[in-house]
């Protein structure tokens, strides 16, 4: 089994602006779930609403993703640490030298900033992948992905729950598997292809679970985390 954080929910807080972010996470006192910044609030936003969100306590993942040359993406690394995030990513395809410059970059700075790597975004399923000119299967290349990521020292992957019994077999305990992709049983699919429920996900071993608008575009996003909170006591027990 994975260790499990206590708290495993990472709330996608993707809002078009930080006012309408700051108004639901006023609703939540720290610690009960960590929050992710994504590419719309940030390029709306800046950095100042990861300072806002981190004063308030909350552990903020960074998500934005890069995928650069080894030095671009390791300089981008670091400033997104020094804004105060809790845990950034990049994309494996971006490769090792990549992956292994942006770790070293965090490390020598004195960062212990969680530096995780995307293997193949949950909106893909099997055809758009081959589309890409990927000819592995889907499964084969999060695997491959994920073991190249491991390899070169980063903390853990984003991966759809799909994959995650999959991966917690050949990969270490303390690898982390953050999976984007959850849908509870009363939310919609959208643009998700490789969907998993809340209490599904944690039992195959993911260890944070990214939710966006089965929360947030909720009519009451409060119930809508509770509801999903119940999911996982119940998982639990
Ligand atoms: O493979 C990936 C990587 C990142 N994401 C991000 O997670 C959230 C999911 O939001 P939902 O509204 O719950 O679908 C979103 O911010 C994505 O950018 C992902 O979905 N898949």
């Amino acid at each position: 089994m994975s260790l499990h954080p206590e708290n495993p929910v990472i709330v996608a807080l993707d809002y078009a602006d930080a006012a309408q972010a700051l108004a639901f996470v006023d609703q939540l006192e720290p610690g009960r779930c960590q929050l992710k910044v994504g590419k719309e609030l940030f390029t709306r936003s800046g950095p100042a609403i990861v300072e806002t969100l981190t004063k308030k306590g909350f552990n903020v993942f960074l998500d934005l993703k890069f995928h650069d040359i080894p030095n671009t993406t390791a300089q981008a690394v670091l400033a997104a640490a020094d804004c105060g995030a809790w845990m950034v990513n990049v994309h494996a395809s971006g490769g090792r030298p990549m992956m292994e410059e942006s770790v070293k970059r965090l490390r020598d700075n004195g960062h212990n900033t969680l530096l995780i790597a995307v293997t193949v975004l949950t909106s893909m399923n099997e055809q758009q992948l081959k589309e890409t000119g990927v000819n592995y299967s889907l499964r084969e290349q999060v695997l491959h992905l994920a073991s190249l990521t491991e390899q070169s020292g980063l903390d853990g992957v984003v991966c759809s729950a799909q994959e995650a019994l999959m991966l917690r077999e050949v990969l270490p305990l303390d690898f982390k598997l953050v999976t984007p992709g959850i849908r509870p049983s009363f939310a919609e699919k959208g643009d998700q292809m490789r969907i998993v429920t809340p209490a599904q996900a944690l039992k195959d071993g993911s260890d944070y679970l990214v939710i966006g608008r089965p929360i947030t575009k909720a009519e009451d996003p409060m119930q809508a985390l509770a509801l999903i909170e119940a999911e996982i006591r119940a998982a639990r027990s």
